[in-house]
């Protein structure tokens, strides 16, 4: 039965049949999900997947024109508000104002997102705190490191103690370092609330070391689906049965480029302009 408070008996989400063009072109080509309340949840795939503009169905910020998508039991095309109220967002481009503060950057998330009043203050700080930044809460985040702005970017979603949390490429552009830092301040986080965290990545390593489960999508579409070990052992058996066993064993990479990297062409490699400039505008400010 659908469950409209949000607890055990719902999907945290569930994706039927989603679909999505942009003119005459399928950027979503009917996409069947589930992600179970507290799992970490991996979406994997090229540039031009589709992966992004899964999520802005998801997150409300796009129609679903075909499927359906229920967060916690709630329909996102007819609950949209109820919907927000359950989610987190952390998207690719910069959602920070350098010239705030880290307080008054999650402050200004705390009003957007309609946490009481009465709640904001504590729950600023508690946001603060789980990400690391309890000590540089009011220096300017204009003089934050790259790993900080993304940590403080995860303080403004984390300020309306989401159920789901959803964060497209959140360590894109950082060094080894403060790519640990991000993942291991939103494994505490996830451990303490058991919130559900839906997030893209190109990091194969990443999504091999913290993601529960993982969708790999090419042009569209799920491809695979399943734990990283399982997607491994599986690509494993596909080679053993086509006389392929001496190699060493399947990485995920491995799996990334047997469902993905045959079919990508020259265009597609590298992603298109939009791609491009998204990335690139999200390395130049943590560079
Ligand atoms: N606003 C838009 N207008 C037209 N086409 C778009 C728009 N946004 C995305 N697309 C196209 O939809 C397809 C899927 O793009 P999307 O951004 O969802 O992929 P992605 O998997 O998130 O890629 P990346 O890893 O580069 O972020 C691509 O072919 C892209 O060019």
């Amino acid at each position: 039965m659908t469950d409209r408070t949000g607890t055990d008996t719902a999907d945290a989400l569930s994706c039927t049949g989603l679909a999505y063009s942009f003119g005459g072109a399928r950027a979503v080509d009917g996409v069947d999900l589930t992600v179970a309340p507290g799992e970490v949840f991996g979406l994997l795939g090229p540039n031009g997947a589709g992966k992004t503009t899964a999520i802005r169905a998801i997150t409300t910020l796009l129609p679903v024109p075909a499927g359906m998508v229920q967060v916690f039991g709630l329909d996102v095309a007819r609950e949209r508000m109820a919907v927000r109220r359950l989610l987190g967002y952390v998207p690719q481009q910069l959602s920070a104002d350098a010239n705030l503060t880290g307080r008054e950057n999650v402050e200004l998330f705390a009003r957007v997102y309609d946490v009481p009043r009465r709640e904001r203050a504590p729950r600023i700080v508690q946001a603060l705190e789980a990400v690391g930044l309890g000590d540089a809460a009011d220096r300017m985040a204009g003089t934050y490191s790259g790993g900080m702005v993304r940590r403080l970017e995860l303080a403004q979603a984390l300020v309306s103690a989401p159920r789901l949390l959803i964060l497209d490429e959140p360590t894109i552009g950082l060094d080894p370092i403060a790519r640990t830092s991000v993942w291991d301040r939103l494994t505490e986080v996830r451990a303490a609330t058991g919130m559900t965290v839906l997030v893209t990545t190109h990091y194969m390593d990443e999504a091999d070391q913290y993601c529960d489960r993982l969708a790999l999508m090419h042009r569209g579409r799920v491809r695979a689906l399943g734990t990283p070990g399982r997607l491994k052992a599986e690509l494993a058996d596909r080679r053993a049965r086509s006389g392929e066993a001496d190699g060493p064993a399947p990485t995920l990479e491995d799996v990334f480029r047997h469902f993905a990297g045959s079919g990508l062409t020259d265009e597609q490699a590298g992603g298109e302009f939009r791609d491009v400039r998204n990335t690139r505008r999200t390395a130049s400010r943590v560079g």
